[in-house]
C-alpha cells in the first residue's frame, strides 16, 4: 500500500507536483497516467525518498521510505535504468546490491532468469542496449522479493517481445498480491496492464478511478429511413436517443437490444454500430485542460 496526501513538489517557479492524495493498493496495476512533465517522476522520487516534499507526506506500507527497514525488501523501483556503473558486469552490479542489503546471492540467479538476462549476465552493463537496460533495471527491483514495486516508463527502449514481457510481469506481480505502481503517457499501453488509474496533468490530480469506469458507457449509432417510428420506440423501451453523426445516436441500450427493437416495429436498418469511447479518447478529454494551458505557458515565458 502506498499513501500519498496533500503531496507537493515546487522547483523554482515550477509547481511539479501540486496537493496530490491518493492510495496504491495491493493486488492490481495502478496506472499513474499523464502527459510529459505532470509530475508523473517527481512524485515517484518522493515516495522513494529520493526527493522531500514541500509539503504533504508519502508513505509506503505505513512508513516514509527512509523509516522503512531493509527497504529493498519492501520496495523495489525502476527509475532510471542508465543509473548502473558502465564497466560492471549485469551479475556484478546485481551481486554488489545484494551483499549491501544483506540478500542472498541466489536471489541474484533468480532474478537475472525472472528478467530474461541470464544469457549476458557476464556481459558488461555500458554495452547494453536500452531494452537489456531496463531488464537490468527491472531485474534489481525485484531483488528483494519487496511488497511494493514501483515502474517509471519501464516500456521504455523495449523491443515488442520486451514490451509483452513486462506487461505480463507486471499483472502476475500484482496477481502475487503486490502493490504495483507503473507511470506512462501513453493511454493505450496502461489501457493493456493496469485496473486502477490514477491520472495527473500539471502537478494535479484529474481523476482516481477503476480502468473500467474510465471509459464512458458506449452510445449505439443507427441510420435508418424509419426514424419517426424507430425514436419514440427507442425512448419508450427507456433509451436516450438524439440525432447526430448521420443518424440516432441512442444511449443507455445495448446494440443486440436496439437492434431488436428495430426488428419488432419492423424499421428498416442501413447502419447499427456500438459507439465506443476509446481508452485514448478519454484521456486526451480528461487531459487537454492541463495540455493547453502547458503550451499557453511556454509561450508567455
Ligand atoms: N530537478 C528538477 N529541477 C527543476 N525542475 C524539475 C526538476 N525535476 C522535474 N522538474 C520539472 O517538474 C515538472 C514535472 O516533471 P516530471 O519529470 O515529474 O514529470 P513527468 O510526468 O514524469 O514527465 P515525463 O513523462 O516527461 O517524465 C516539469 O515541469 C519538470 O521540468
Amino acid at each position: 500500500m502506498i499513501e500519498v496526501r496533500g503531496l507537493r513538489k515546487r522547483f523554482g517557479p515550477v509547481l511539479a507536483v501540486d496537493d496530490l492524495t491518493f492510495d496504491v493498493r495491493p493486488g492490481t496495476v495502478t496506472g499513474f497516467l499523464g502527459p510529459n512533465g505532470a509530475g508523473k517522476t517527481t512524485t515517484m522520487r518522493m515516495i522513494l525518498g529520493l526527493d522531500a516534499p514541500t509539503g504533504g507526506t508519502a508513505t509506503v506500507l505505513g512508513a516514509p521510505y527512509g523509516r522503512i527497514p531493509a527497504p529493498m525488501r519492501a520496495v523495489g523501483a525502476l527509475l532510471d535504468a542508465g543509473a548502473v556503473h558502465p564497466r560492471r558486469t549485469a551479475r556484478d552490479h546485481l551481486l554488489c546490491l545484494a551483499r549491501s542489503n544483506a540478500l542472498p546471492r541466489r536471489r541474484v540467479e533468480e532474478v537475472l532468469g525472472l528478467a530474461g538476462l541470464t544469457a549476458v549476465a557476464g556481459r558488461r552493463a555500458g554495452t547494453f542496449s536500452l531494452g537489456m537496460s531496463q531488464r537490468l533495471g527491472i531485474a534489481a527491483a525485484l531483488l528483494g522479493d519487496p511488497g511494493v514495486l514501483i515502474f517509471d516508463e519501464p516500456v521504455n527502449g523495449l523491443d515488442p517481445e520486451g514490451i509483452v514481457w513486462i506487461r505480463t510481469l507486471m499483472r502476475d506481480l500484482a496477481a502475487e498480491g503486490r502493490t504495483v505502481l507503473v507511470s506512462s503517457h501513453l493511454m493505450a499501453e496502461m489501457a493493456l496492464t493496469a485496473g486502477h488509474l490514477i491520472v495527473v496533468g500539471r502537478g494535479r490530480l484529474i481523476a482516481d478511478t477503476a480502468i473500467d469506469a474510465f471509459v464512458r458507457p458506449g452510445e449505439v449509432l443507427v441510420r435508418t429511413p424509419d426514424a419517426a417510428v424507430l425514436a419514440p420506440a427507442l425512448t419508450a423501451a427507456g433509451a436516450r436517443v438524439r440525432a447526430g453523426e448521420g443518424g440516432l445516436v441512442v444511449g443507455g441500450m445495448a446494440t443486440e437490444e436496439v437492434g431488436r427493437l428495430a426488428a419488432a416495429e419492423g424499421a428498416v436498418l442501413y447502419e447499427l454500430t456500438a459507439l465506443r469511447a476509446s481508452l485514448e479518447e478519454a484521456f486526451m478529454e480528461l487531459t487537454r485542460e492541463s495540455v493547453e494551458y502547458g503550451v499557453l505557458d511556454g509561450a508567455a515565458r
